[in-house]
């Protein structure tokens, strides 16, 4: 009999945990699958209980996902290592700015043919002035294949089982399978793309863009202003792929991990909350994360400053006034009133003029 593949979810937040719910219950239906789960947690004391002893007696992330049952085959498990040495497949689902961390502990002790796939949305600072996406980053530390998941997949909604799609990028085709089917389920139907690089930074980029939105809001804008943010971002978006990781394809950002993330995001996201309570309130970013999200983590400031970080170094922030303005918010050197100001006059707005119907999507000249 071929042997089962086994599956272990490193990180149990919000996402982690409402993924866990699919996964466990595919694992426990699917004959491929190893039945027993495990799930790496980030330990911590909930009313003088450890979370993983909650998690495994009563089946539920009580912080993160409260009010939803796990499936009583994903067993939590506070030590990184133990949890992943025997995965054939390692989910990595972790706030981003952990990874670099994850990966020293992991160096060295996982299974020889193992392979991980990451439902991350963030980048990391590279040496010499870029960032490096997170996918790549565990590929060469780990000296593991990563594909990557990601799709308008706000995680309440998903572990309440809303229907909603999602988008698998895998450069090697004999991973889609055994991905797809971890994954699918009734509710959550998944898309499997070889663009693996642009379906990643889809799902980075598009929380800057909710930041805005957020801005957007807490400024009492209206609808028309916010789909023209949310517009000029995708547009940023599909020009970043363009620019810094050529050979990305148009059809990807059509996909949920595309056009269907950044809507969801900025209307029903953690990014597009903050950002408009950051304008009403007048408190740090830091301040709300803590006071509005319960320990989970936001993602869309620190991809911003990642992001400016790579602008900046190749004198490419005039070309994303978009993402550069909301960075500048972020970090306090430009007042949220100041948005609308910044991208007024949009390179989207120039550089177009009659040209549309000549080719599908004119870069402007740099
Ligand atoms: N929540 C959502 O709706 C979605 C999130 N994502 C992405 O999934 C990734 C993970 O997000 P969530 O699961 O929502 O996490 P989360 O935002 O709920 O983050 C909290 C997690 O971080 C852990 N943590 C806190 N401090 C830590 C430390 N020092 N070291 C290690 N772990 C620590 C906590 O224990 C907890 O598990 C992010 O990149 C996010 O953008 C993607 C799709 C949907
Ligand atoms: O990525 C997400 C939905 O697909 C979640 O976005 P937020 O982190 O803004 O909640």
């Amino acid at each position: 009999m071929a042997q089962k593949t086994s599956v272990c979810i490193v990180g149990s937040g919000n996402w982690g945990s409402a993924i866990a719910k699919i996964v466990g219950a595919n694992c426990a239906n699917l004959p491929e699958f190893e039945e027993r789960v495990t799930m790496y947690v980030y330990e911590e004391m909930i009313d003088g209980k450890k979370l993983t002893e909650i998690i495994n007696t009563t089946h539920e992330n009580v912080k993160y996902l409260p009010g939803h049952k796990l499936p009583p085959n994903v067993i939590a498990v506070p030590d990184l290592v133990e949890a992943a040495k025997d995965a054939d497949v390692l989910i990595f689902v972790v706030p981003h700015q952990f990874i670099p961390n994850f990966c020293k502990q992991l160096l060295g002790k996982l299974k020889p043919n193992a392979i991980a796939i990451s439902l991350i949305k963030g980048f990391d600072k590279a040496e010499g002035g870029g960032i490096d996406l997170i996918s790549h980053i565990i590929t060469r530390h780990l000296k593991v294949p990563c594909a990557v998941l990601m799709g308008a997949n706000l995680a309440n909604e998903v572990a309440e089982g809303q229907f909603c799609e999602t988008t698998i990028g895998c450069r090697d085709a004999k991973y889609a399978k055994i991905l797809r089917d971890l994954f699918q389920a009734n509710h959550f139907r998944v898309v499997v793309v070889d663009d693996s690089d642009a379906v990643e930074i889809c799902g980075a980029l598009k929380n800057i863009v909710a930041m805005g939105a957020g801005f957007v809001d807490g400024l009492g804008l209206g609808d028309n202003t916010k789909a023209a943010v949310i517009r000029l971002g995708l547009m940023e978006m599909i020009r970043f792929v363009e620019i810094m990781y050529p050979g990305g394809k148009l059809s990807t950002f059509f996909e949920s991990c595309g056009v269907a993330d950044l809507i969801t995001t900025c209307y029903g996201g953690r990014n597009r909350k903050v950002g408009e309570a950051f304008v009403k309130s007048g408190k740090t970013i830091q301040q709300l994360e803590t006071e509005l999200l319960n320990g989970q983590k936001l993602q869309g400031p620190l991809t911003a400053e990642e992001v400016n970080y790579m602008l900046k170094n190749k004198n490419l922030e005039e070309k994303f006034p978009l993402f550069t303005a909301i960075h500048k918010i972020c970090s306090g050197s430009l007042k949220p009133q100041d948005l609308i100001e910044c991208i007024r006059c949009h390179p989207e707005h120039i550089s177009h003029c009659f040209s549309r119907e000549s080719s599908l999507l004119p870069a402007p000249k740099l």
